[in-house]
């Protein structure tokens, strides 16, 4: 059973939350602010594919929302979004306090020094290093050697790869080479990070691996998102999920 998002269903009341509220009774998921809204979003690509429709959601700091559905129905495009790489047709999106509907320029690339972000595809460049690779956004942020070489060394232990700071992409795994991608989606620090299908090119193993240092980044306080097609990870990862269909928002009943 689920409940629709969009439209009618929530109009006039609170904009429903992602969030699910601990067992305990513990009062922190009111007490944290939202860190994204959206409301009543519509996005129509200009050759008439309609990706999303009327759609509302909050996710507040420090969640871990799974964002899943069909192919096509909408998952990648509510991410672009987010990073400003698509522009709603109507309604509103704000991220960390910036609204999309206006941002540009300067504005839009200090928000997305606030995202990290990995593809299922990681597009690590094939002729750096994994601690190149990692280090290539600090380098274009323009922070100086001393201040990149004092992140790099977290970064890669956190997702386990301090012994392959040296090689190149295709001298890793697929696995690795999402543990290279995740390790630069963080290094700048970001407060949330957005996941597009990170585990499609996987196996369930390294699939697995790669949801523990997402949920080891949560555990820390970064807001994670993450689409999947893989109702499996979710069910062991025990995290909320939305899910899109033709564009439409639905949660579980709970
Ligand atoms: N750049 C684009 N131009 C036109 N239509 C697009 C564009 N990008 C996506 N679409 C269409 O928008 C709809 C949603 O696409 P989207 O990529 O967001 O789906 P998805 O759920 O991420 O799919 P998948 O799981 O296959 O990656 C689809 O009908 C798709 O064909």
């Amino acid at each position: 059973m689920t409940q629709v998002l969009n439209g009618q269903a929530t109009r006039g009341s609170a904009i429903p939350t992602a969030h699910t509220s601990p067992a305990n009774g513990g009062d922190r998921a009111t007490l944290r602010d939202a860190i994204i809204t959206l409301q009543g979003v519509t996005k129509t690509y200009d050759n008439g594919s309609q990706a999303l429709v009327n759609l509302n959601l909050e996710i507040k700091r420090g969640d871990f929302l799974f964002i899943t559905g069909p192919s096509g129905s909408g998952k990648s495009t509510l991410l672009k979004l987010l990073y400003g790489e698509e522009r709603v047709n109507d309604g509103d999106v704000r991220v960390d306090g910036y609204d999309l509907t206006t941002l540009r320029g300067d504005r839009l690339s200090q928000l997305r020094r606030r995202i990290g972000i990995v593809f299922q595809d990681y597009k690590l460049i094939p002729r750096r290093t994994v601690l190149e690779n990692v280090a290539f956004v600090l380098w274009a942020q323009g922070l100086p050697r001393k201040e990149i070489h004092r992140r790099l060394q977290p970064a890669l232990k956190m997702v386990g790869l301090t012994h392959k700071a040296n090689c190149f992409p295709e001298q890793l795994s697929g696995g690795e080479q999402q543990r290279v991608s995740i390790a630069r989606a963080i290094v700048g620090t970001p407060p949330i990070l957005l996941a597009d299908e990170p585990t499609g090119n996987l196996d369930p193993e390294n699939s697995w691996q790669v949801i523990k240092i997402l949920k080891k980044l949560n555990s820390v306080g970064i807001t994670v998102i993450v689409t999947t097609h893989d109702e499996s990870l979710i069910r062991l990862s025990n995290h909320p999920a939305v899910q899109l269909r033709n564009g439409y928002l639905y949660r579980p009943k709970g």
